[in-house]
């Protein structure tokens, strides 16, 4: 018979876990690997809430296992290394994303993109090497391999940096492959939600110039005055949305739910690109007529490789990038998780686990 998650493995660990798609999380016992030659063990410090943690705690795109302890924004301090680890030691500011393995001999992973890896290892709820089950960072202690764990930049702090794990990453690795760093550009962000305000920093750290596309006029000042965004369209305002046409070179969309792509695709101009990140849970309609107009590309990205992912975060620190946090104790978290499903939260929620994650 199958060991009970508390048995697959020595050393005793506690999360929060979701047992069915409610989603609703309560306490729930564990245990994690001991730590093997090549892997670092920490003590969970911070952990944020993506908005895929939703999707899958309410297994909205079908392939949650439960019981599921979400996070994939995972920062603390290590306290273990095995032997053949070696760029990390005890005491060290680490990360996890997430991944925490892939298969290491594909083309893509030889090309560090591990994150395009088909036998790839989520975080969470996934199937490890050994075929136990993967959990998250909603929990007091993680294991990973030393090559999935990235060093934390010194001068960032461990709660606003923590984001940059995912909601970082997902918006860094895009903005660089389809070119939307050289200056001059005019790249637009659709949702300002966790991903869509850490895309903004970023762009704005390139140099170029930013324009946040959103449904109303709530967060234009934030956006503007705050985040940095050269301008601000509402895309529910036609004459807004016309006087744009054709003015962007690119567009990341961060949107989580089923929305139109045309007024974005009218906003490119001809050769312009919309990179679509966000993951609704039904496929979107897709108009071919504009995209022949002007030789367009719609493209899909997702996360990115380790190597991407450290580059990502030395260029947070040398810059001075962090999310915009509502730091919240773990308790607080089912409460968070509604709250982010109405888009309530300025710009990411990231759980105080070290301080608040009270053994039961
Ligand atoms: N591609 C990847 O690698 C990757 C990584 C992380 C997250 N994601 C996905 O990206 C999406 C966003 O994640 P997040 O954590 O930033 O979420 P979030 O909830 O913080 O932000 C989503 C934003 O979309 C806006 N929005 C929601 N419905 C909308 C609609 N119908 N029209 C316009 N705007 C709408 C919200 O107001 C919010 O600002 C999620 O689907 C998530 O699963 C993808
Ligand atoms: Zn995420």
């Amino acid at each position: 018979m199958a060991k009970s998650p508390e048995q697959e493995h020595p050393t005793k660990a506690f999360g929060w876990a979701a047992s069915d798609p409610s989603g609703v999380l309560s306490p729930f016992k564990f245990s994690r690997r001991a730590t093997g030659e090549k892997d670092v063990r920490f003590k969970v410090l911070y952990c944020g809430i993506c908005h895929s943690d939703l999707h899958m705690l309410k297994n909205e795109w079908g392939f949650s296992t439960y019981p599921l302890v979400p996070g994939h924004e995972i920062v603390g301090i290590v306290t273990e290394v095995g032997s053949k680890v070696e760029k990390l030691k005890v005491g060290d500011k680490v990360g996890v994303g997430c991944l925490v393995g892939a298969c290491h001999s594909c083309d893509n992973c030889a090309n560090d993109l591990e994150n395009y890896c088909p036998k790839n290892i989520l975080t969470y709820g996934a199937t490890y090497y050994d075929g136990t089950t993967t959990y998250g960072g909603y929990s007091d202690v993680m294991v990973a391999e030393e090559r999935y764990v990235v060093r934390f930049p010194e001068n960032l702090p461990l709660d606003a940096g923590a984001p940059l794990l995912c909601a970082g990453i997902t918006v860094y690795s895009p903005l660089q492959h389809f070119g939307f760093t050289k200056p001059g550009m005019h790249i637009g962000v659709v949702g300002l939600g966790g991903l869509g305000h850490v895309a903004v920093k970023f762009a704005k750290a390139f140099g170029v110039k930013v324009t946040v596309i959103s449904t109303s006029t709530s967060k234009k000042k934030e956006a503007t005055e705050h985040l940095g965004a050269d301008s601000f369209l509402v895309s529910r305002d036609p004459d807004q949305m016309q006087a744009a046409l054709g003015t962007m070179d690119g567009i990341i969309d961060t949107v989580s739910a089923v929305h139109p792509l045309l007024p974005l695709i009218d906003l490119l101009k001809s050769h312009g690109k919309l990179v679509m990140v966000g993951a609704p849970n039904r496929p979107l309609e897709l108009p071919i007529f504009p995209l022949l107009m002007g030789r367009k590309i719609v493209a899909g990205s997702n996360i990115g490789g380790m190597k991407e992912t450290q580059e990502m975060i030395d260029f947070a620190g040398k810059h001075n990038i962090t999310a915009d946090v509502e730091v919240v104790p773990m308790d607080y978290v089912n409460t968070a998780l509604e709250r982010l499903e109405k888009a309530d939260v300025r710009y990411r929620f990231v759980i105080d686990i070290g301080n608040t994650l009270k053994a039961a």
